[in-house]
């Protein structure tokens, strides 16, 4: 029972993931593959050492640089093919890492390149993920929810947002904004906003990652996120004093009042300089004052990451136990953009008893 948790088993735990970009997650061999179909030139042709240039490239201590990077593999995902490819790949990836409900996100503008309408996109990934989420024996091995993205430097967050409504019951259940996040603040996409609140829709905005509180701010306050997208910045409305006395200003309070889910990246974080390390990233703090924390992988490929080695890095970082681990994954599932009994179906069916079963083998 207080055996600490090693990789092996949190693979094995049914894990959640809410904020995970398909574009950031390819498998090295595929980009290479379809580099090579396109004719797109990359830093490096073998696997092992693309995989590397990736992770060393995002190390830059700049979200702006970091996100230079998926130039390569925005590159190489501009037909139906290619997108329906990298798309079931990923469901087949986070089903093995023992994910059981993901949600990936993507920009449909950025792959028109090669001719795809936006719908035709979108329908491109959903078969993706439809094939990638069926194991050889016909079951579903996990279920996947798509999040389309507007890139919040571009001015097509309106064009966007009624895609993710006209998909709703196709599997988008959510939109998000991303991109370099510094000039770039959420309230310039206000209409998006208010049109997806009048249809009822669920989205999460990257917000108080390469920018700080009026960021936050503006997404909950303005805009009305349901999630943040990070939210690591935070910290900034959070003081402990000397004799460990913790206060917090008012926008972390309703933050934390308000169960407003942080979708928070820790090895993404360390990278684009948001946390100066695992071991002294927000996380540790805001799990301790109950905020409602969730554990993400941001983008795989980038960050040479999965969902359980993030798992592992915080059980390594603040000892956290079975418990801890559960209540990440717990959050994570009431925080979803799926309607609440299919929620409340998945923690009670599938989430307590996997989670019990490890803790009872130990
Ligand atoms: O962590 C991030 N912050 C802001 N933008 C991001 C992050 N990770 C990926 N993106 C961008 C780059 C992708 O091309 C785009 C859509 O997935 O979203
Ligand atoms: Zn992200």
């Amino acid at each position: 029972m207080t055996q600490t948790p090693t990789l092996e088993e949190i693979r094995k735990a049914p894990k959640v993931l809410l904020h995970d970009h398909l574009d950031g997650g390819l498998r090295p061999e595929t980009i290479i593959e379809l580099a090579r179909e396109r004719g797109h030139r990359l830093p490096s042709t073998d696997p092992d050492n693309l995989a590397e240039w990736f992770r060393e490239s995002a190390d830059s201590g700049s979200l702006e640089r970091y996100l230079d990077t998926f130039t390569h593999t925005v590159a190489v995902m501009q037909t139906r093919e290619a997108l329906t490819r990298v798309a079931a790949e990923c469901a087949e990836d986070l089903a093995d890492d023992g994910i059981v409900y993901a949600e990936v996100r993507y920009a449909p503008e950025l792959h028109t390149d090669g001719g795809l309408t936006l719908d035709e996109v979108v329908e491109a990934v959903l078969e993706g993920f439809r094939i990638g989420s069926t194991g050889p024996d016909g079951r579903q091995r996990i279920r996947v929810g798509t999040l389309l993205t507007a890139m919040r430097h571009q001015a097509r967050s309106m064009e966007i947002a009624e895609l993710a409504v006209r998909y709703r019951d196709a599997g988008v259940v959510g939109f998000d904004i991303a991109g370099a996040e510094a000039g770039y603040p959420p309230t310039r996409h206000l209409d998006a906003f208010e049109y997806l609140k009048r249809e009822n829709a669920h989205f999460t905005i990257h917000a108080g990652e390469g920018f700080g509180l009026p960021s936050i701010w503006q997404a909950i306050q303005w805009c009305g996120a349901d999630r943040l997208g990070h939210g690591v910045r935070i910290i900034d409305d959070i003081t402990v004093a000397d004799d460990g006395t913790v206060t917090l200003g008012r926008l972390a309070a309703y933050v934390r009042d308000k169960r407003i889910p942080l979708e928070m990246c820790p090895t993404s974080n360390v990278q684009t300089g948001a946390a100066k390390s695992i071991a002294e990233h927000p996380i540790g703090l805001l799990r301790r004052l109950c905020f409602r924390v969730t554990v993400n992988t941001d983008n795989r490929l980038m960050s040479g990451t999965s969902l359980s080695l993030e798992f592992a890095k915080l059980v390594e970082a603040f000892g956290y136990g079975w418990d801890d681990l559960q209540w990440f994954t717990v959050n994570a599932m009431k925080s979803a953009f799926i309607p609440f009994d299919e929620r409340l179906a998945l923690i009670n069916g599938v989430i307590k008893p996997g989670f019990a079963q490890l803790k009872w083998r130990m």
